[in-house]
Formats: structure tokens, C-alpha cells, sequence
């Protein structure tokens, strides 16, 4: 491909257009403070995950502005100042952001990410680190939900050729792992995640064949220890089945069966088809086979066939995963919350009729709440960065729009849920590896409430504001109002 991408310049003109008003306004080194935070869960589900954080990093790392982009920019844009694109020129993130480790479960209204750096720099990174945690968030949570509904069965990612191009088929595996699949067909995250690539066959190879059986043996001559044989081409249970039984026979008598074979079905009655091949099987003496099945499976699918009481091991999921299909974006949002002018501290609101949509001020952090003999999360509170919590003393918490529902805290402690990531400019932070993140994803889930996590009509989870917080927002509301 002869295109190459500039992350740099994959941004809306308006953050680069504002950045010229702060610049000849004198606003560019005022102090600003960012939160990055979702609306609403994918799917209208309870949770979801945080996922992206590792391309952000390299994004901010790596974000400068060459000779090539200056011209360009000057060239389309004669209203930016000389000055202002030779600040450009010379861009380098020198601010402090704090974020949520990749994978944690986070819910709508808390910051996932919150930075502080002055103002051109803050604004200038809005519309990246959107585009990265939207989508791999978005990802991220459709997996997850996929695999619970597995309930322990495999799930693998099919959908690279159903993503809206090579890019989201990238990150979307990527996403898809520290959602909880154990593996994808996507070969390119060899290389970006370092996790070795897996897959089966298609219609085509026992199609390129003359007979199906033909075509059985030979594919099982050339992948002995990975045999998972796609038997529904001609017909299922008369033809592909009893094809691939056949082989299995003739392996085992020469001692070459493998550890991992089985059949993949793709069309049809699955829960029917899963649950005969299986006996099929059972009765040849190949007990172990893997059952895997395909076809435009989902969560909402999944489960019901696991109800039906199909016999699937490993569940191949594509388009519905990759795309999101039902639920195609997320909508993660980045609001100034404070700003510093010749030495005083502003803390700042945008409002809106929607209540919900009224954005927390102030310079703040994020802390969960457990308790301490279940260790299960009990809410999430945000508050204002000096604000202390003492884990001794009940604490009562409450709704920040409904004010009258309450409740007291005993016997919890509190993690604080945002980290440094850049501090003055520097990393400060190592990116755990991708298996780190998903099994800090699958430890998380524990500890979550089933009653939130469940797909459908999920219980909502708790983020209220501290008192000095909600203090702030109502004084903020009604100065502005
Ligand atoms: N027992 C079942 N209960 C509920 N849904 C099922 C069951 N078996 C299969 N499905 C789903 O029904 C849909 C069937 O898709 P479709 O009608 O396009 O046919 P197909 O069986 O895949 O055949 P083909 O690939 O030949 O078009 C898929 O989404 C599949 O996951
Ligand atoms: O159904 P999805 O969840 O999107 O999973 C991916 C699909 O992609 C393949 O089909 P395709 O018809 O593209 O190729 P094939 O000839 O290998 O079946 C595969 O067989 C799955 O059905
Ligand atoms: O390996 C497979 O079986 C596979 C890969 C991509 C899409 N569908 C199936």
C-alpha cells in the first residue's frame, strides 16, 4: 500500500483550529484539566471494558508534527498563524495524564482517562484518544459479553473480513483478546500483539477437491496437530461427519491423531447438528473431538443455543463481534473540567437540559469501593483530588441526581481507580503484555456483581459524587444559570 498513514493529522480541523485561537489569545500554556468518560454502556449492558490505552500511549509518545504536515496546514489554512505553526512544528506533550488501567471495568460518567497539560496540548489530543478508546472499548465489551454467554466454551475471532477495514480488524482483535477470546484468525496480530494466530479451513479447499473425503485427508496430512475439519459443505450429517470420522480412523490406527481435532459446523440447526455430530462422534470412540461452530453467532445466539442444549467447544464469531453489530459505536466524550488563569484555579461545567449529560467539575479522581469480607465492588465515587477517604468511619454515599436514595458504607476499603500514565511529559508507565490485560479483565469479573454484568436488562452500577463534588456542581450550575 502506497498510502501511509499520519496519525498526527487523523484529527478533527477543529481541535487544530481552536489550537490557533489559544495560541494568539495567549491561552496555549493555561493549565487545562480533560476527563475522558463514557455515556452509556454497549448494548445497554451494566459494564464496560476500558481498552486502547497502549495505542494512546504511543500516540502521545510519538505525536509531533513534521515539516511535510506544516507546509500542508499552511497551504490549506492560511488563517493559522507562522507562529503558531512553528509552535506546531515543535509540539511535544509535556502534561500529565492519569488513567485506568487497560481492562478495567468502568461505567458511564467516571473519567477513564484524565489530563491535565496546557490548553493546546489537551485539546489537541481529544480526537484520538476518542477514536482509540471507542473503538477498542467498544470491542473490548462486545467480547466480553460473548464470552460469558460461551460460559466457559472457547471463543475465537473470525471477523477481519467483516471489519470496516484492516485497521479495525487489527485493533478489534486486539480488543477481542482482552475481551476474553483466546484467540483470532487475524495474522497481523502476530505481530501487534504477539500472540500466534488460528484458524481452520473454508468451503473452498474440500470444494478444490473431488470428493470431500479426498479433500479431509489431505489437509489432515499437512495440519496433524491442529484438524478441525469443516464438514458442512455437501451435506452435514450424511456426508461431512461420517467424512471426518473416517480420517479420524485412519490417523488413530496410524498412531497421528493430535490433541486438538474435531469438526467446524457452519450453517444450519446448530444446536440439531452439534448435538447429533456429537453422538457421532461419541459412539466412534472420538469423545474429544472439538465441536466448533460458526455462522453469525452473538452473545444473544450463543446463549440460546446453549440453552437448546447444543454440544459447541469453541464458538468462531465474526461480523457480530468485529462490527458490534447491534450496538456500533460507543460514545465516550472529552469535557474540560478546569483551567487555570494567571494563578487561579477555575473549575469548570458545561450543562444541558439532559441532567445526566451535566459535566463534573473540578480537578478530580475516581475511587471503587469494596467490601471487605466478599472483596465484591460495592459503587464508585468520584471526588475531588484532595479529598481523603477514612476506610475506618461509614461513609455515606449517595445518588447524584436522585438525592434522597442513600446509603451508608461500613466494613469497605477503596482503590483508587486512575493511575499516572505521562507525568511532565514522561511515560511513567509500562504497558502490561496482552494476556495480562485479559486475565485482569477475568479477575475484575469476579468481583463485579453478576446482577450487572447479565446481558439483558443489567442492574445499574453506583457512581456517585462525593458531597464537596456535588457542593461544587450545584454552585457551578446555578453561577452559570
Ligand atoms: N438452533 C438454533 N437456534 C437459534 N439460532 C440458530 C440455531 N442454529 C443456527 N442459528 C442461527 O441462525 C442463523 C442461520 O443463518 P442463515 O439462515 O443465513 O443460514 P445458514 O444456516 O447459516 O446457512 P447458509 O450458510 O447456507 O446460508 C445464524 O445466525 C445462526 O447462528
Ligand atoms: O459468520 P461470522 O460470525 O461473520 O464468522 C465468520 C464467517 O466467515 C466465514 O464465512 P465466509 O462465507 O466468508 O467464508 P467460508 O467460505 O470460509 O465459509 C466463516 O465460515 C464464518 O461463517
Ligand atoms: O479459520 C477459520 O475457520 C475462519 C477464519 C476466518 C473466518 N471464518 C473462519
Amino acid at each position: 500500500m502506497s498510502f501511509q498513514r499520519k496519525l498526527q493529522l487523523a484529527t478533527d480541523f477543529y481541535q487544530l483550529s481552536m489550537g490557533n485561537v489559544y495560541y494568539l489569545d495567549n491561552k496555549k500554556d493555561q493549565i487545562a484539566v480533560f476527563d475522558l468518560f463514557i455515556r452509556k454502556n454497549p448494548c445497554d449492558g451494566g459494564y464496560t471494558i476500558a481498552a486502547g490505552l497502549e495505542q494512546i500511549i504511543e500516540y502521545i509518545e510519538q505525536l509531533h508534527f513534521d515539516d511535510e504536515d506544516i507546509a500542508l496546514l499552511k497551504k490549506n489554512h492560511p488563517e493559522f498563524d507562522e507562529n503558531y505553526l512553528k509552535y506546531l512544528r515543535n509540539f511535544s506533550f509535556s502534561g500529565e495524564i492519569y488513567a485506568v488501567p487497560e481492562g478495567t471495568i468502568v461505567f458511564p460518567n467516571e473519567p477513564i482517562i484524565r489530563v491535565k497539560a496546557p490548553l493546546i496540548q489537551a485539546q489537541l489530543i481529544e480526537t484520538t484518544m476518542l477514536t482509540i478508546i471507542n473503538h477498542q472499548s467498544l470491542i473490548a465489551t462486545k467480547a466480553s459479553r460473548i464470552v460469558d454467554a460461551a460460559d466457559g466454551g472457547t471463543v475465537l475471532e473470525f471477523g477481519l473480513r467483516r471489519a470496516h477495514g484492516s485497521e479495525a480488524g487489527l485493533y478489534g482483535a486486539r480488543a477481542a483478546i482482552i475481551g476474553g477470546c483466546a484467540g483470532t484468525s487475524n495474522v497481523e496480530s502476530e505481530y501487534l500483539i504477539e500472540i500466534p494466530s488460528k484458524g481452520t479451513m473454508s468451503h473452498s479447499l474440500v470444494q478444490s477437491y473431488d470428493s470431500e473425503l479426498e479433500a479431509f485427508r489431505n489437509y489432515a496430512k499437512y495440519n496433524p496437530n491442529n484438524l478441525i475439519l469443516l464438514v458442512d459443505t455437501y451435506d452435514t450429517l450424511n456426508s461431512g461427519v461420517p467424512n471426518a470420522i473416517k480420517i479420524f480412523q485412519e490417523l488413530r490406527e496410524k498412531n497421528q491423531l493430535g490433541d486438538t481435532y474435531g469438526i467446524r459446523l457452519d450453517s444450519g440447526d446448530l444446536a440439531y447438528l452439534s448435538k447429533t455430530a456429537r453422538k457421532m462422534l461419541d459412539q466412534a470412540g472420538f469423545a474429544d473431538a472439538i465441536i466448533s461452530a460458526s455462522s453469525d453467532l452473538d452473545e444473544y445466539i450463543i446463549r440460546d443455543l446453549k440453552l437448546q442444549g447444543a454440544t459447541i467447544d469453541s464458538w468462531g464469531v465474526g461480523t457480530k463481534m468485529i462490527t458490534s453489530y447491534d450496538c456500533p459505536a460507543l460514545g465516550a466524550v472529552y469535557k474540560l473540567s478546569q483551567i487555570e488563569e494567571k494563578g487561579q484555579v477555575k473549575p469548570k461545567i458545561k450543562i444541558s437540559n439532559d441532567v445526566i449529560k451535566i459535566t463534573n467539575p473540578g480537578y478530580k479522581k475516581v475511587v471503587r469501593f469494596y467490601d471487605r469480607n466478599s472483596h465484591m465492588a460495592l459503587a464508585d465515587l468520584i471526588l475531588l483530588d484532595d479529598e481523603k477517604i477514612d476506610e475506618k468511619e461509614p461513609l455515606e454515599i449517595f445518588d447524584p441526581i436522585c438525592t434522597w436514595k442513600r446509603k451508608v458504607l461500613t466494613n469497605f476499603y477503596a482503590k483508587e481507580l486512575l493511575i499516572p500514565i505521562f507525568v511532565n511529559g514522561k511515560k511513567v508507565y509500562q504497558s502490561p503484555n496482552i494476556k495480562e490485560i485479559q486475565n485482569y479483565v477475568k479477575h475484575q469479573k469476579q468481583f463485579i456483581g453478576e446482577e450487572y454484568r447479565r446481558a439483558l436488562n443489567p442492574h445499574i452500577y453506583h457512581v456517585d459524587l462525593s458531597e464537596k463534588l456535588w457542593n461544587l456542581k450545584q454552585q457551578l450550575i446555578h453561577q452559570e444559570r
